[in-house]
C-alpha cells in the first residue's frame, strides 16, 4: 500500500493505493458522517462488482448507504445527468460538509465532482476510482466536467476531492479494452516527463497489461505521483506547467467530437492516438526525431492502442478537426497552444502552431495509411 499527497495548501489531500481498500473507507479517516445516509454515485458496472465491499464495510461501521445509479460510459457526462444528480443529492439532504462518494470510472468522477463543486456553492467528495484511467488520472487534480453540443469537458470546476482510494482489486473486473485505454494516460506520464518511465513501459508494460501486481502497483503509483508533482505546482491550469497533462488531448477531444462522444472511440484511445499524432507533428516541425516519433508509435501500438487516424474510418477532413480544437479551453487571445515533443519525456508548450498546418498534417495522415 502507498500514501501519495497531493499538497494544496487547506485543499491538500492524500491517494491511497493498494488493495482491499473499499472495504476499509470508514476506517481511514475519510469525515463520513452518521446521521443519515452517506451518498454514493455509483456506476453501474463497478456497482455489481464492487459495491458489496464498499457498501458491506460502511455498514459494518455503522453507516447507512443511499446510492444513485449512473450506466452509460461518456454520455452520462451530461447536463441531464446532472441535473439529475445534484436533485438527488438535494432531497438527501446532503450538506456542504459531507462527504458524497463516486464509485466508478473518469464518467462518475467528473460528473460527481462538478455537481458537488456547485452543490451548495461546494460540498465535499470522495473519488473511489475503479478503473485504471480513473486511478492513474480523472480521480487526482480536480478537474471536474460534462461534455456539452460544443465539445468535450466545456462546462466544468475545480473542486479538489477529499481523498482518493485506488484500490487495485477493482481493476481485475475491468474489460481488456477498457484497461488498454487507461493505459494510454498511464503512457502519457513517460512521454511528457519521464523518459526512464518511459523505458521500463516499453519494457515492462506487457506485465502492466496483464495485471501483474507489483508492476502494476508501481505504474500506477508513479502515474499519480507524477499527476500530483504537476497539480500541486500548477492546480488550475494557468502557469502552462499543468498543461502538460493534456499532451495527446488537443487531438484527442477533436477525434472524440468527431466520433461523437461514442464508444468507437474511448477516452483512452484518443489520446493514445492523439499523442502519436502529436509526436509526428513534432517531428514534422523538427522538434522530435523521426526515431522517438517512431518509438512513440511502436509502444502505443503494442499496447493495441490505435495509431492511424485512417483506421478510424472518419468522414471529415483534417479542417473540419481542427474546427473541434477551437473550443478547446486552452485558447488564449484566438491562439491554440499544443503540447509538442522535443524529447521523449520533455514536452513543451507550443504556441506558435498554425492551425491551417495542423488541418493539412491531418489530412496528409489520413491518408497515409
Ligand atoms: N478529470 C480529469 O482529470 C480526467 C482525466 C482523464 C480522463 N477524464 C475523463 O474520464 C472519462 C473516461 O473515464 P474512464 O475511461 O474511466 O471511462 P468510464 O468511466 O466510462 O468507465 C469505462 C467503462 O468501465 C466500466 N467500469 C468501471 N469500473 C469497472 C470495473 N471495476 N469493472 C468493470 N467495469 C467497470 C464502466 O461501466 C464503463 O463502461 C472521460 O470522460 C475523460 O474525459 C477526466
Ligand atoms: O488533469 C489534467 O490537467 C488533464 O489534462 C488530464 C487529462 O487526462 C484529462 O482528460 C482532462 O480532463 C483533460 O482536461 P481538459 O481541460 O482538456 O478538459
Ligand atoms: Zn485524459
Amino acid at each position: 500500500m502507498s500514501v501519495i499527497p497531493v499538497e494544496l495548501g487547506g485543499r491538500s489531500y492524500d491517494v491511497h493505493v493498494g488493495r482491499g481498500l473499499l472495504e476499509t473507507l470508514a476506517t481511514i479517516g475519510s469525515g463520513l458522517k452518521k446521521n443519515r445516509a452517506v451518498p454514493l454515485v455509483a456506476d453501474s458496472n463497478a456497482l455489481a462488482h464492487h459495491g458489496a465491499r464498499l457498501i458491506g464495510g460502511l455498514e459494518s461501521a455503522g453507516h447507512r448507504v443511499a446510492i444513485h445509479e449512473i450506466s452509460g460510459g461518456e454520455a452520462a457526462k451530461s447536463w441531464s445527468q446532472l441535473e439529475r444528480l445534484t436533485d438527488w443529492l438535494l432531497a438527501q439532504g446532503v450538506e456542504r460538509g459531507d462527504r458524497v462518494l463516486a464509485l466508478g470510472g473518469g464518467v462518475v468522477g467528473d460528473l460527481t465532482g462538478l455537481a458537488c463543486a456547485i452543490l451548495k456553492r461546494g460540498t465535499g467528495f470522495i473519488q473511489l476510482p475503479t478503473t485504471l484511467l480513473a486511478q492513474v488520472d480523472s480521480s487526482v487534480g480536480g478537474k471536474t466536467a460534462i461534455n456539452t453540443s460544443a465539445g468535450k469537458n466545456l462546462v466544468g470546476a475545480f473542486h479538489q476531492p477529499s481523498l482518493v482510494l485506488a484500490d487495485l482489486d477493482t481493476l481485475a473486473t475491468l474489460p481488456p479494452r477498457e484497461l488498454r485505454a487507461g493505459y494510454a494516460e498511464v503512457l502519457k506520464y513517460g512521454v511528457l516527463g519521464d523518459p526512464a518511465f518511459f523505458n521500463w513501459l516499453s519494457d515492462d508494460g506487457a506485465a502492466v497489461l496483464s495485471l501483474d501486481p507489483e508492476a502494476l502497483e508501481h505504474a500506477i503509483s508513479t502515474s499519480i505521483a507524477a499527476k500530483a508533482r504537476i497539480v500541486a505546482k500548477d492546480e488550475r491550469e494557468t502557469s502552462g506547467r499543468r498543461a502538460l497533462l493534456n499532451l495527446g488531448h488537443t487531438f484527442g477531444h477533436a477525434l472524440e467530437a468527431a466520433t461523437g462522444f461514442s464508444d468507437r472511440l474511448l477516452h483512452g484511445e484518443a489520446v493514445a492516438l492523439g499523442m502519436v499524432l502529436a509526436a509526428r507533428y513534432s517531428a514534422r516541425r523538427n522538434h522530435l526525431s523521426l526515431d522517438d516519433a517512431d518509438r512513440v508509435t511502436r509502444v502505443v501500438a503494442s499496447a493495441g492502442l490505435p495509431t492511424e487516424i485512417s483506421a478510424l474510418g472518419l468522414d471529415c477532413d483534417g479542417s473540419a478537426l481542427t474546427a473541434h480544437m477551437l473550443h478547446d479551453k486552452k485558447m488564449k487571445s484566438g491562439t491554440l497552444p499544443f503540447i509538442l515533443l522535443r524529447g521523449i519525456g520533455e514536452a513543451y508548450l507550443a504556441r506558435d502552431v498554425d492551425l491551417a498546418d495542423v488541418a493539412q498534417f491531418l489530412d496528409g495522415q489520413s491518408q497515409a495509411h
